[in-house]
């Protein structure tokens, strides 16, 4: 048979492809390996299959987006799980994850955990830069107990028929969300955990799993992401604060680095940019810049 699903899973050189009766375990064939496109989680494929453990793919749907870190298509939305202790809330790596998800096309939610490990008072720190990601576009869910039922209900809400796809740092607590969230995923996650004796990390691939009227996706953390894939002179239009600044820029396609008249440098001033944010800026745009130069000795 003939069919069009979705690739759930990646195991071992072989995709897991879901048409909405069954799933079929495939491999990739077809004119996109030539090509050297390669399918991810999150594909739309046509495919061919006899029986449930032998089939091809054999073409690959338009892509709405990727994300590369994880690896993952067609998401309308991740959910970025950010820690505030164990591992210490750090805005440098949350900005990393924001500006790529920025560069990728792709709506972020920020769901905060862990303030319960925190005094209400070292918690309230965290508040106004919360707020302040609120402020400027990123829907937050923050409440000092991270699973209450209301917040839990919040993200459903956000969830409906999308296609979401959990990400954040290692041991902020995805796996630990999507448990919560649904006792359905639980067992999915709950399988996975079973390898928590041999080490920390729990998650190792990304897999879709039904949630609702959508899909779901736990993705293994990580502690580092690189942004050096972000043309430098495009980074600017990644920070979603800077954009409604720097039209006042007396430069057309100012940096905010050094232009004189800069509307971004004086908002930044005036802290209507937080401070941070254009910190990062800046030390994003160096090692974008130290990335570019190592490519141009090679040449
Ligand atoms: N106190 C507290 N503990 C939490 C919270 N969220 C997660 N944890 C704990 O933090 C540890 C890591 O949680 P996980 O859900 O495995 O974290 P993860 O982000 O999935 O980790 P990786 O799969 O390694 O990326 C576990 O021991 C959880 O029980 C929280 O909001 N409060
Ligand atoms: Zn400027």
């Amino acid at each position: 048979m003939k069919g069009q699903g979705r690739i759930v899973k990646l195991i071992g050189g072989f995709y897991y492809v879901d048409d909405g009766q069954a799933v079929y375990q495939t491999r990739a064939r077809g004119n996109f390996r030539k090509k050297g496109i390669k399918p991810l989680v999150g594909d739309e494929v046509i495919f061919e299959s006899s029986n449930p453990t032998d089939g091809y793919i054999l073409e690959l749907l338009a892509r709405k987006n990727t994300l590369v870190r994880p690896p993952v298509a067609n998401i309308d939305l991740v959910i970025t799980v950010t820690s505030l202790k164990e591992p210490d809330f750090q805005a440098n790596l949350l900005d990393r994850f924001l500006v790529m998800q920025h560069f990728a096309a792709i709506n972020t939610l920020l769901y905060v955990t862990k303030g319960d490990l925190l005094t209400p008072a070292a918690y309230g720190v965290f508040e106004p830069i919360f707020a302040y990601y609120q402020r400027i576009g990123y829907p937050v869910l923050m409440t000092q107990n991270p699973f209450l039922a209301e917040n839990l209900q919040a993200l459903t809400d956000h969830l409906q028929t999308q296609t979401a796809v959990v990400t954040g740092q290692s041991g902020a607590g995805k796996s630990t969300l999507l448990n919560h969230l649904n006792p359905d995923l639980a067992l999915a996650t709950g399988v996975i955990s079973q390898s928590l004796n041999r080490g920390k990390h729990t998650t190792r691939q990304v897999e879709l799993l039904k949630f609702g009227s959508g899909w779901i996706a736990d993705t293994p953390g990580f502690s580092s992401l690189e942004i050096d894939q972000i043309p430098l002179d495009e980074l600017k239009d990644q920070f979603v604060d800077f954009v409604p600044f720097s039209a006042q820029c007396r430069f057309r396609g100012c940096q905010h680095v050094n232009e004189p008249g800069c509307a971004v440098k004086n908002a930044v001033a005036d802290n209507e940019i937080a401070s941070w944010r254009y910190d990062n800026y800046l030390q994003f745009r160096t090692e974008i810049e130290s990335k570019t130069r190592f490519q141009y000795k090679r040449k």
